[in-house]
Parts: C-alpha cells; structure tokens; sequence
C-alpha cells in the first residue's frame, strides 16, 4: 500500500474539517472518492459513477491538493478519471510499464532521489552545458569515464537537479545498481551519531554499520560538500569512503559551491583526490535560457491552462537572473496571487511585478529577511510554508518551526511578537520559548549544531 492510500482516509478527514464540509456533502463526493493510482507525483482518484468528474474537480482539486502537501508533506497532482476514462484502462503494456514505474520509485526512494529531477526536466543552455554532458556521460557509463565528477556553481542553479538526473538514470538503465544520494548533512550527522553511539557501546558497531553502508554502494551522490569541511571527524570518514569506492572503480559525484581549489578549510588530500576525475562548472543562465526553463516549468506541472503570455514571462526572466531556485519561485507565486485573486482576468506585467516583489530588491542583490527564512528551512525539511506557519504539533512540522524562531530572532531584527504573527499567529511568549529550547539545545547537540550552520550558510552564502 503506498503511503497516499495509507493516509488517504486521514485526507479526506482533514479536507472534511478545514474546509467544514457538510456531512451531506462530504458522504456524497467525498467519501466515495477511491484511489485507483499513485504515479510518481500525480494521484488518481476514481470518482463514484453517480459523481460529474467536471464537478468535484472544480470544487474539490485545489482544497484536496493543499490537504494531501499538508498531510504528506509533499506535493502532488491530483487526476480525477471515471471508470470509463481512457486513462485507466490500461493495454497490458501500460500495466507493465506501470509495474516497472513503480518498482523504480521504490528503488529511487531508498537511494533519496527525487523522481522529477531527471535529464528530461532539465534544460541544457551555455551556462550548465559542459556540466550537462558530462553528468550524461557519467550516468551512462558510471565507474568509467570521469571519476569523481565534481560540480560545482551558485546557490539555486541545478546541481542538485543534474545529481539526481545521473542517480535516476542509473537505476532507469540498471535496476540492480545500488546509488545513493546524501546531502553532506546528513552525512555529517551520521557520523556523529555513529561515533557517539560508539562511545557508549563498546562493540562500535554502529561505526561500522555506518562503514559497511557507503562502502558497499556502487554510485555515491554527495551534494554540497562544502558543508563537511572543517569538520576533522566527517572528513577523516569522507576520505576513507571516498578511497575505498574509488579504488573499487565505483562512481563518486560531488557538488559544492566552489571549486576543490577555492574551498579553503578542505584538506589537501581531500583536495587532490577531487581533482583527479573532471571538475565541471555550472554559471548563471542567459536570457533565453531563463525563458525556456520557465517554459519547462509550464509545460511540466500543466501551467498551460493559466495562458501566462510571452511578455509576462519575458518580465519574469529579465528580472530574476541569478537563481533558478527563485525564478520557479516567481513563477509559483505569480499563480498563486492570481487562484488568490478568483482567477479574475488575465496573469498580467502588474501582477507578475507584485509576485516578484519577494525576489528581487533594487540591486537584485538577496537581503536577509524574515522570508528567505522561512523558504531555506521549508526546502531543508522538505515541508510547506502553509505547514511551518500551521497549529500542527507533530515533530516533522514543529521542529523547523522552532528553528524559525530562533533564526528569524537571529538574524534579524524583528520582535518576537512580529515573528509570531508572521508564523501563523503564534503568541510571543511561543514564539520565545520555541527560539531559547533552540538557543539551549545548541548548546549540548552537536547535530543540531550542525544543521544550524548549514542553515546560517544556506541563508547568506557570502
Ligand atoms: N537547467 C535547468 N533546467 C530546469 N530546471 C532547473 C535547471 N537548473 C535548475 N533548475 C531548477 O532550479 C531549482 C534549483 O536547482 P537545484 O536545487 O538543483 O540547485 P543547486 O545548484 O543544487 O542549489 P543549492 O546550491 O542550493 O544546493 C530546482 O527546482 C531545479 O529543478
């Protein structure tokens, strides 16, 4: 049972709630409802045949899109087809197809890659194309040509993205492979829960669990390097890794934000070993680059249907220019002002300008605000802004929101009270409690120590 069946009547009930459907209502379209897929991102739900397909799409999509983010922390499209929708008959083929899909999400979600992040999704202009071509060459012939291959470019301009396209063609051509995707945190803190779980067991075997893990992997994808270095115990441990999988001809794929040579604290030999395979560099895009990634973007999560014109792009393109992170930023928010609004006339220059308010300020240049805050910690936990600024308590949701507070009072210079009705809402006294368990926890959790200072990096890379 996939996890969206699971929760599905956990769905349905919070949709009941938060948008106090009648229990009429309720038994009569809602209840009914049934899952009949789960593909990748999209859900596709079987609609009663007493139901209009047209009917509870119209009313029901958008709420139920926001409850299954809510409840599942992820985004999803929501399809509803009827029993005689083409869609849902499918050939013997598609069944097989279907069932191959699925075997690969499986396998893509236990080595931590994101489906959508692939070659196809990704568009290739003169700023990433040597980084492109070079990804392609390593995921088509891993362990062969280029190793390690290291990336290396400015915040929000697609490392990650080419990372997981090399991980998932991989595992698409070769089911069998065994990649592995890790943000160099998480790295960072299985290192050290597996060295203090170590000083209280006398067997250390949770050190060589952790050894026997990335030793035996045949692809290891370790996003933003960067944020190991300084630290002696993880890099001793990087080092080992990275000999052992590279004198065993396995591939090693890192990214960072500089190249070997410009990161400072990296030990030399660590230096060295990553300037042995093909160091390939991402810039930011161009003009026409910018414009066809947001055409992708369209194309992709089915924008078409909002029929945002050329100039209206081209507004957006020309003025967000250094992160593609906040291009598709714009884009979202654009849509997101223009449900707001009742979808009343046309996505105009004037509504693209206040979307885009947010994303640039007079010089282009990034302030620290309240905001970009905010974003950099829902995209670290992988939740939603509408999640974080919610009432719910359990620890996935509630834990970043503490560190909201904590950062927030940190780093800038709003009161508690100001912080809290931006959270939601929150009181002062909250909001001040939730910032000092932060500030007092520090003290003693060396992975939350962690976490913070790739969070502090992630908010001001200069
Ligand atoms: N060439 C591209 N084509 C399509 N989408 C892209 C491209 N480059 C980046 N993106 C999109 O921009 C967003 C940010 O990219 P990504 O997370 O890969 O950046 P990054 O370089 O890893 O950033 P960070 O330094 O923060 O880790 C993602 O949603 C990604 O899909």
């Amino acid at each position: 049972m996939s996890i969206v069946e699971e929760k599905w009547p956990e769905i349905i009930e919070h949709l009941r709630t938060e948008h106090e459907i009648m229990s009429v209502s309720f038994n009569t379209w809602i209840k009914p409802l049934t899952i009949y897929n789960v593909l990748e991102d999209t859900i596709y739900i079987l609609v009663g045949s007493n139901a209009s397909v047209e009917y509870i799409e119209k009313k029901y999509s958008l709420p139920l899109k926001v409850c299954v983010a809510e409840i599942l922390n992820q985004e999803y499209e929501i399809v509803f087809v009827s029993k005689d929708d083409e869609r849902i008959k499918p050939s013997e083929t598609t069944i097989e197809e279907i069932n191959y899909k699925k075997q690969i999400q499986s396998l893509a979600d236990k080595a931590n890659l994101k489906k959508k992040y692939t070659f196809d999704t990704f568009v290739v202009g003169k700023n990433n194309e040597f980084a492109h071509s070079s990804s392609l060459a390593v995921a088509e012939s891993p362990g062969e040509v280029y190793n390690p291959l290291f990336l290396y470019g400015g915040v929000g301009l697609g490392k990650t993205h080419l990372m997981h396209s090399i991980g998932n063609f991989i595992l698409e051509k070769n089911p069998d492979a065994k990649v592995l995707y890790v943000t160099s945190e998480a790295f960072t803190n299985e290192v050290i829960e597996a060295l203090r779980a170590g000083r209280t067991s006398p067997e250390e075997t949770a050190m060589s669990r952790f050894r026997e893990k990335y030793r035996t992997i045949d692809v290891l994808l370790i996003d933003d390097i960067q944020f190991i270095i300084g630290k002696t115990s993880t890099q001793e441990e990087f080092f080992h890794t990275f000999n052992e999988l590279y004198d065993a001809e396995k591939q090693i794929i890192i990214s960072s934000d500089k190249p070997p040579k410009e990161i400072e604290t990296l030990e030399a030999r660590l230096k060295s070993r990553f300037e042995m395979g093909l160091i390939a560099d991402i810039s930011s895009p161009d003009y026409e680059t910018r414009m066809a990634i947001l055409k992708k973007k369209i194309e992709i999560d089915n924008l078409e249907r909002y029929h945002i014109q050329n100039d209206v792009l081209s507004y957006i393109a020309s003025n967000v220019k250094s992160n593609i992170r906040e291009l598709e930023g714009s884009l979202n928010k654009l849509i997101a002002l223009y449900r707001l609004g009742n979808n009343e006339g046309e996505i105009d220059i004037e509504l693209a300008s206040k979307a885009l308010k947010d994303y640039i300020s007079p010089e282009n240049k990034r302030e620290v605000t309240p905001e970009l805050i905010i974003d950099i910690i829902c995209e670290h936990y992988n939740i939603t802004v509408e999640n974080l600024k919610s009432n719910k308590r359990n620890v996935e949701i509630s834990f970043p929101r503490q560190i909201a507070m904590y950062l927030i009072r940190e780093e800038t210079s709003m009161p508690f009270k100001g912080i809290g009705v931006l959270l939601g809402g929150k009181d002062h006294s909250t909001v001040k409690h939730g910032a000092d368990k932060i500030a007092k926890d520090l003290k003693e959790d060396e992975t939350l120590r962690n976490t913070i200072e790739i969070l502090l990096k992630k908010i001001d890379p200069s």
